[in-house]
């Protein structure tokens, strides 16, 4: 265990000892991680962040498969072991919003997919500086209003939300665009992909598969907006039990008639989709409703009284809340990274040397998804001299 500082090719001819061999351009990095377990980080020919594991009792090279949004190519990069569960990544010549991934080589997640998959797993969650919003989980029966709800939120704060576009194998409506309202998918594709882990939760409505994929989430995260995503009871339920910390929000009909009135009103369903989406309705009402499941119920009656009410609970009156943006720190090519505690020393740069600390104390959440709550702090005059490290 301890830190593997970032490395260029022409340092690597004495890591040739550890088995493997370097050549030409681009940057590796090796972790121990024990249990004979070596992971070599990077490819000698390219920029990229592939990995790939050395396993010591065998001396055998694998190839695991490669779960969650993988970082984008790095010139240079480093790797400190932060238990036998995680490796913290730090990627050269970027900023802190897009520097930190952590790759998880046997955390809860990889280990489950390890023994779904019968094979070597590894898994990338980003690292978010802060405390981003959490996301908001919208559910309720077909034709209560989720999606007119949605939408207004949408058109009043365009900035501050976007929503998660799932997948689902249900045909288009007539005004239902390819990647704005869903990705319509082939069933076979879709199941493909769920086996391959992409998919943050899935499951079977109204006789077809929706599902949200990691990227969908990510992709708003990105954006730097709070996500939306308009799932169902049981999806509701899976995300609860995933690593992604969000705000459930259950919408309620004022009466199982009026249920049924707009959802024949709105004109999108053959009937014996009306009757399939009413009996569903029946189940997803009793346990939306029940204890536990969601933080907030609200009854859409008078759409915009509704619409009021949401806004409240979510913290949208009087001011439209800007979520502070983190002061970006640059990470160049060259850094090294030491990790004491529960903080990741940071020093940058061959001589003047632009330090900090990454606070890991507080992470949460993790693949499939993101690790949130890296703070990065100041580096304190005393620490130089009493670790002996960054003068
Ligand atoms: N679990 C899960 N449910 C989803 C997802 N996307 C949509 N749904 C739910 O699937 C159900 C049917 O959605 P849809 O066919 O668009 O019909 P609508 O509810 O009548 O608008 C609704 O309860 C949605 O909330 C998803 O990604 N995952
Ligand atoms: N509070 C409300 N009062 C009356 N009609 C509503 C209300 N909220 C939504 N609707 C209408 O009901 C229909 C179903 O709403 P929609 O947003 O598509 O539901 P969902 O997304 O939950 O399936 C739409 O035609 C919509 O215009």
């Amino acid at each position: 265990m301890g830190e593997a500082p970032a490395f260029l090719v022409e340092d690597l001819k004495s890591n040739l000892s550890n088995g493997f061999h370097l050549k030409s351009k681009g940057c590796e990095t090796a972790v121990d991680i024990g249990c004979n377990r070596m992971y070599v980080i990077g490819d000698p020919k390219s920029e990229s962040l592939a990995v790939r594991v050395f396993d010591k009792s065998t001396n055998e090279w694998v190839f695991p498969i490669v779960l969650g949004t993988k970082p984008k190519a790095s010139r240079g990069h480093s790797a400190v072991v932060l238990d036998q569960d995680r490796v913290l990544v730090i990627r050269g010549d970027t900023s802190s919003d897009d520097g930190f991934w952590f790759l998880e080589v046997n955390t809860v997640f990889v280990t489950e997919q390890k023994a779904r998959l019968g094979t070597e797993v590894v898994a990338w969650s980003k690292g978010v500086i802060g405390e981003p919003e959490k996301p908001i989980v919208i559910s309720g029966p077909s034709g209560v209003g989720k999606g007119t709800l949605i939408a207004k939120l949408m058109e009043e704060f365009p900035s501050m939300f976007g929503f998660s576009v799932s997948h689902t194998t249900r045909a288009p409506r007539n005004n239902e665009q390819n990647g704005v309202h869903y990705h319509f998918s082939e069933r076979g594709a879709m199941e493909k992909d769920i086996d391959g882990g992409k998919f943050l939760e899935f499951a079977a409505v109204h006789g077809n598969l929706y599902g949200t994929s990691v990227e969908a989430v990510d992709v708003v995260a990105e954006k730097g907006k709070r996500c939306i995503l308009d799932i169902d009871v049981q999806g509701a339920r899976s995300v609860r039990a995933s690593s992604l910390e969000a705000i459930f929000i259950f919408i309620c009909p004022p009466s199982f008639e009026e249920l049924e009135k707009r959802l024949r009103a709105r004109g999108t369903e053959v009937e014996e989709q009306i009757q399939k989406r009413l009996r569903n309705a029946k189940a997803e009402l009793e346990q939306g409703t029940s204890p536990g499941l969601f933080d907030h119920i609200l009854v859409n009656d008078d759409l915009e009284n509704c619409y009021d009410k949401l806004k409240v609970l979510l913290g949208l009156t009087n001011t439209v809340k800007t979520t502070p943006k983190s002061e970006l720190v640059h990470v160049p090519v060259e850094h090294t990274g030491l990790k004491i505690g529960e903080k990741i020393m940071m020093k940058c740069g061959a001589v003047e040397q632009e330090r900090f600390v990454l606070d890991l104390g507080s992470i949460r959440g993790g693949a499939p998804g993101r690790t949130r709550g890296l703070r990065i702090d100041a580096v304190e005059e005393p620490c130089d001299s009493e670790l002996g490290f960054l003068g």
